[in-house]
């Protein structure tokens, strides 16, 4: 896990002074480090009947993606407002360096559908919490939100139920 670690490149003051970004499109170009990130990612939940991977717009998707294909699930799209062309739920949260909204499509998902929610990163936890709650709104039944990086020190996790929330990667 070091490894993948280190091909995350640190950018200061991005999007906006004092945040430190951690950028994956380095650990995402690695065709060796973006595979057994997924792989591993993938394994925990083999044999879960996971019907559905939600991706989060936009990074969220490069995640989502290649693990719904590994499981032989749906994927199931949650973008960033005005993109979805059906009657959507909405959804506005607070992030780490700003404020967004999210949205689904209403009929996305049907009642007790086995989900993972998948995103690269977790940090203040405002993205998660706002996705979970569209959701399990829908009916739709959470397994687990699936996170290739944590900021622990942000303490995101503690927005979601305890047993709900893995990433593979954490920084302190
Ligand atoms: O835990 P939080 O404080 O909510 O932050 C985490 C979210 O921030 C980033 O998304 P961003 O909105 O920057 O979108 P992008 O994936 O389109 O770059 C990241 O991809 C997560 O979705
Ligand atoms: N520090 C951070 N680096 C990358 N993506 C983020 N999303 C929210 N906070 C972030």
């Amino acid at each position: 896990m070091e490894e993948l670690k280190t091909i995350i490149r640190d950018i200061p003051d991005f999007p906006k002074k004092g945040i430190l970004f951690k950028d994956i499109t380095t650990l995402l170009a690695d065709a060796k480090s973006y595979h057994r990130m997924v792989d591993l990612i993938a394994h925990r939940y083999f044999g879960q009947n996971i019907a559905q991977v939600v991706g989060v717009e936009a990074r969220g998707f490069v995640l989502g993606a290649a693990l719904a294909y590994k499981l032989g699930a749906g994927v199931t799209l949650v973008r960033k407002p005005g993109k979805l062309p059906y009657r959507t739920r909405k959804q506005t949260y607070q992030l780490e360096y700003g404020e967004d909204t999210l949205e689904i499509h209403e009929d996305a998902l049907q009642p007790g559908t086995r989900v993972v929610i998948a995103d690269d990163l977790l940090a203040t936890g405002g993205t998660v919490a706002a996705v979970y709650e569209l959701v399990t709104s829908l009916g739709a039944e959470v397994v687990e939100c699936a996170f290739m990086t944590e900021l622990t020190f942000l303490n995101g996790r503690q927005r979601l139920p305890a047993d709900k929330v893995f990433s593979l990667l954490q920084f302190d």
